[in-house]
């Protein structure tokens, strides 16, 4: 018999860990969640059950109230200690709009104070896994609005990140290039052995690219279910076609419409 390969390290280590703003808001109630490296973990559920709130204290931007949360072992702050990375990345692009892509996408490196030799050449490949090497010196604004969310991943990659943490990045984009976008993310996970957590409202897209769903319900926000997409990658566009897709779509959105029954019956119970 062949040995069970080891199970990778958990990356992300998330124990009973609340945010209650300082306005009084219970954003989360206790939340568990552990994300072995190399998973793509997709958070969805109802607007307001704290998937936001969630990705920004595993990135360190906001601070919880109470619970434990690690990264690899340690405290996000230390997170670089132990060789490790992370970039988020925002729903809008929020680029400079006065300077190049070339010169937006070294931004963090320039941060760093990285050798300017040295941050040319990873922007140069940054921008060439986001398939813009040809647009290096484009202001943002002559940029489509998925070339400009292209300029903000390759932003998030040049600091060679190995976990990509991403809030809704393509909800503001046509369905096509979203599509695109979502398959060309799949590609890079893939190439570059990242672990990811994205947060979306849509079915499709957490069954296209996750390995792991997150079922949310708000009010206040918590963790109510968990869905294994076991489906080969890469995943290619038929797959969104096939009755597996559709099998997995349909157990997401019979989840999502209780997550969001939920959250209704929470706020007649609070308005009672
Ligand atoms: N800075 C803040 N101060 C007070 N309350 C906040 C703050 N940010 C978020 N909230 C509240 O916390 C709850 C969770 O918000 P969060 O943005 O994390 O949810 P979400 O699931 O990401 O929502 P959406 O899908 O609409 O983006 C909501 O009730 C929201 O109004």
């Amino acid at each position: 018999m062949s040995p069970t390969p080891a199970e990778p390290p958990v990356a992300i280590d998330i124990r009973q860990v609340r945010k209650t703003y300082p306005n009084g808001t219970v954003a989360l109630q206790p939340v568990d969640l552990q994300v072995r490296e190399g998973e793509f973990v997709t958070l969805l559920g109802p607007s307001g059950c704290g998937k936001s709130t969630l990705l920004k204290m595993v990135a360190g931007l906001l601070e919880p109230t109470s619970g434990s949360l690690k990264l690899w072992g340690d405290d996000v702050a230390r997170l670089e200690a132990s060789g490790h990375r992370l970039s988020f990345v925002f729903q809008a692009p929020t680029l400079m709009p006065w300077a190049s892509v070339h010169t937006n996408v070294r931004l963090p490196l320039d941060l760093a104070r990285v050798p300017r030799a040295e941050a040319d050449a990873r922007v140069a490949d940054a921008l060439a896994l986001v398939g813009l090497s040809k647009f290096a010196k484009a202001l943002p604004r002559s940029l489509s609005g998925g070339m400009q969310m292209r300029v903000s991943i390759a932003r998030g990659l040049v600091v060679e990140p190995t976990l990509l943490l991403m809030d809704e990045p393509f909800g503001a984009l046509d369905e096509i290039t979203r599509h695109k976008l979502d398959a060309d993310l799949l590609e890079l996970w893939q190439k570059k052995n990242l672990t990811v957590v994205f947060v979306t409202h849509s079915i499709h897209e957490s069954v296209f690219l996750s390995s792991r769903v997150v079922m949310m319900a708000a009010r206040p926000g918590r963790i109510v279910e968990e869905f294994h997409i076991d489906e080969p990658y890469p995943r290619r566009p038929e797959f969104m076609v096939s009755t597996d897709f559709s099998h997995h779509a349909k157990r997401l959105q019979d989840s999502l419409h209780r997550a969001s029954r939920d959250t209704t019956e929470t706020n007649e119970e609070v308005r009672a």
